[in-house]
C-alpha cells in the first residue's frame, strides 16, 4: 500500500507495543515489516509506528436486543479500549452502525422501518443521538471524535476517493489526532448506491486508511462453520489464511443479528476485501471490546511467505488448507486455540497496491465497457501500461463522466469459458485461419493466468492438442481479429468482468468512439484528450476473481 503520513497519537508506552512487536518476525506482511522496523530502530528521530486499527461496531454491539436501549457499559468499554490503544501509540477509526436503531429508540418505534423514506428519516433522527453519545463518552477520556458519513457515490471516482482519504488521514494526524466515527450516509443513500451493510464499508475504510487491523465486532465469538446456537457440531474457525476457501467451510446458516443488516456472509466479503489490501481482519464478540487489546498485543503469527497465500491464489488453491493447523501455529509460538475467542483472517502475502485495490474494490463503477478477446489479450500484457484503446471496445453500458470508474467486461466465446472451468479442453469442430488468430490471443491470455487451451479432436478419439502460442506476438499488431464465419449467435457469448479502470471519456463519448482507431477520435468527437478510452486499468488478480465482484453472465454479442 502507499506511504502514509506519520501518526501522532498520545505518548507511546512500552507495554502493549513491545509485546506486539516482540512476537513478530521479518515475514513479508506489512504489519510485520512495520513492527520489525519499530523494534530495531526506535529512537527519537525514528519513533515507533503504532498500528492503524479500524473497529466496526454493528447495531447489535450498540443496542441491546432485549431492552432496545444503548449498551452503555459496552460503549464505555469501547471508549476505554480505544483510549488504551491510543495510549500505546496506535490510532483508531470506528465504523459504527446503529443510526436507524437509535432513531427507532428515539421515536419509540418497535417495528423496523418499512419504506425508504422512514429508514432515511430514522437514520437522520438516530445519527445525531448516536454521535452525541459517542462525543460525550469519549470526552470523558479527553478524546475528540469526528463524524464522517459516506455513500457509495462518495467513493465513485478517484478525486472523491482521494478526498475521503485525505480527510481521514488528517483527522488521525496532529493537530487533530481524533477518532473518526464513520457510518453510511443513510439519509441520502438510495438502494443502488448503498453499501447496504457497514461490514463492507468498514473494509473499504480500512483500505482507505491503510489499516493494519480491521476488527468486526458482532454478537458471536467469531466465524463458525454453522450456527452455534442450533448446531452442536458448529466449530469456530481459528486462523484463516484464505477467505475464499474458508467460505466453503461455512454454512449459510451462520448467525447474524436481528437488529443489523449484516451477517457472516457480509463479514466474509469484508474480510476478503480487507485482507486483499493487506489488512488483518478479526471477527470477535463486541460485548468484550477489551479483547481487542489482547489480539493487537499478540500480533500476527510469524509465518514464512510460502505459508501464506498470495492474493492471486484466492479460490484456486486446493493443496494448502484454508486454516492454519495447530502444529503450524505452535511452530511459530502462536496458540492453536485462540484466546480470547476470535477468528483471525491473515492479510494476503502480496497485498494489492492501494491504487489497484481501490480500483477493484472501493471505487464504485458507474458503468461497463465491453471488450473483445483481442483487447483482453493486449491489456493482459504488462507493456499495455494499464490502458485500453477504443478499438477493442464492443459495448458501452451505463452512464458516467470522465474519470469515473468503469467495469471492464470481456465478451468471449462461451466455448472459451469451458477452458477456464476445466483448465484443459476446448471443443472445436474446425479452425479457420482467422479464428486461429483469435484463439491464440485468447489462449495466450489464459496461459498468462496459468491455464492451457487445447483443441479437442471432433472425431471422438478424445485426442487433444495444445494451442501453440508462438504465433501470438506476430498477430499482436492486429487491432481486431477478423472472423470468417457467420457472427456467433448471442448464446455463443459470455460476459465476464476482468478488471476496472478510470474512464478518459464519458459514456456518451465512449459510445461514439467505441471500435475506432485512436487516430480517428478527433474526427469523431472534434477533439481527442487521450488516445486511450481507459487509463489506470487494474485486472482482477485471477480472471474474474474475487467472487464478490464476479460477474459471469451470458449476454448479447
Ligand atoms: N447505516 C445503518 C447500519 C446498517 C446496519 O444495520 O449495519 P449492521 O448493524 O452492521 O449490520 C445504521 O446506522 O443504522
Amino acid at each position: 500500500m502507499s506511504s502514509r503520513p506519520p501518526i501522532h497519537g498520545a505518548a507511546t508506552t512500552a507495554s502493549l507495543v513491545s509485546a506486539t512487536l516482540g512476537r513478530e518476525s521479518s515475514s513479508s506482511n506489512k504489519a510485520q515489516h512495520d513492527a520489525a522496523a519499530s523494534t530495531s530502530t526506535a529512537s527519537a528521530a525514528n519513533p515507533p509506528r503504532g498500528k492503524r486499527i479500524v473497529i466496526k461496531l454493528g447495531t447489535s454491539s450498540i443496542l441491546s436486543s432485549l431492552t432496545n436501549q444503548p449498551k452503555l457499559s459496552v460503549l464505555s468499554s469501547i471508549v476505554e479500549t480505544c483510549a488504551a490503544l491510543r495510549k500505546d501509540g496506535h490510532s483508531v477509526v470506528i465504523v459504527c452502525s446503529g443510526a436507524i436503531g437509535m432513531g427507532r429508540l428515539r421515536m419509540g418505534l418497535n417495528e423496523k422501518p418499512k419504506s425508504v423514506g422512514e429508514r432515511q428519516a430514522l437514520a437522520a433522527l438516530g445519527q445525531v443521538r448516536l454521535i452525541a453519545l459517542w462525543d460525550s463518552l469519549f470526552a470523558q477520556v479527553g478524546i475528540s471524535v469526528a463524524q464522517v458519513l459516506l455513500t457509495r457515490n462518495d467513493l465513485g471516482d478517484r478525486p472523491r476517493f482521494e478526498n475521503a482519504k485525505t480527510t481521514l488521514s488528517t483527522l488521525l494526524s496532529l493537530p487533530f489526532s481524533s477518532i473518526p466515527i464513520i457510518n453510511e450516509n443513510d439519509t441520502v443513500s438510495v438502494s443502488e448506491l448503498r453499501f447496504g451493510d457497514n461490514d463492507t464499508l468498514s473494509a473499504i475504510a480500512a483500505g482507505i486508511v491503510d489499516a493494519d487491523y480491521l476488527f468486526l465486532c458482532t454478537d458471536v465469538d467469531g466465524l463458525y462453520t454453522g450456527n452455534p446456537n442450533s448446531n452442536p457440531n458448529a466449530r469456530r474457525l481459528g486462523v484463516v489464511r484464505n477467505v475464499a476457501l474458508a467460505r466453503k467451510a461455512v454454512s449459510v446458516d451462520t448467525p447474524g443479528s436481528n437488529f443489523g443488516t449484516g451477517g457472516m456472509q457480509t463479514k466474509l466479503i469484508a474480510a476478503e476485501l480487507a485482507t486483499a489490501a493487506g489488512v488483518a481482519t478479526v471477527i470477535l464478540n463486541g460485548n468484550q471490546p477489551t479483547n481487542i487489546l489482547s489480539v493487537v498485543a499478540r500480533g500476527l503469527p510469524a509465518l514464512d511467505a510460502d505459508q501464506r497465500l498470495p492474493n492471486s491464489d484466492q479460490g484456486m488453491v486446493s493443496s494448502i488448507s484454508s486454516l492454519l493447523d495447530a502444529e503450524e501455529l505452535s511452530k511459530v509460538g502462536y496458540p492453536p486455540i485462540l484466546d480470547p475467542p476470535h477468528t483471525l483472517f491473515l492479510p494476503t502475502s502480496e497485498p494489492l497496491a492501494q491504487r489497484k485495490w481501490s480500483l477493484l474494490h472501493a471505487l464504485h463503477p458507474a458503468g461497463t465497457l465491453v471488450i473483445d478477446e483481442g483487447a483482453f489479450a493486449r491489456i493482459s500484457k504488462p507493456e499495455s501500461g494499464g490502458r485500453l484503446l477504443p478499438a477493442g471496445v464492443v459495448g458501452v453500458e451505463g452512464t458516467w463522466e470522465r474519470m469515473q470508474a468503469v467495469r471492464i467486461v470481456l465478451r468471449r466465446h462461451r466455448i472459451a469459458s469451458s477452458a477456464e472451468a476445466t483448465g484443459t479442453n476446448v471443443e472445436r469442430d474446425a479452425l479457420h485461419h482467422s479464428q486461429a488468430i483469435q484463439e491464440s490471443m485468447s489462449a495466450a491470455a489464459l496461459a498468462r493466468r496459468g491455464l492451457t487451451t487445447f483443441i479437442k479432436s471432433s472425431d471422438g478419439s478424445g485426442a487433444t492438442t495444445p494451442i501453440h502460442l508462438a504465433g501470438e506476438d506476430q498477430h499482436a499488431h492486429l487491432a481486431e481479429p477478423v472472423l470468417t464465419r457467420d457472427a456467433p449467435s448471442e448464446l455463443d457469448w459470455e460476459l465476464i468482468e476482468v478488471g476496472r479502470g478510470l474512464a478518459n471519456y464519458s459514456s456518451i463519448e465512449s459510445e461514439r468512439i467505441k471500435g475506432i482507431k485512436s487516430s480517428q477520435i478527433s474526427t469523431v468527437l472534434g477533439y481527442a484528450d487521450s488516445s486511450y478510452i481507459v487509463d489506470q486499468l487494474a485486472l482482477m488478480p485471477t480472471e474474474g476473481a474475487p467472487s464478490a465482484h464476479r460477474s459471469a453472465t451470458k449476454g448479447r454479442g
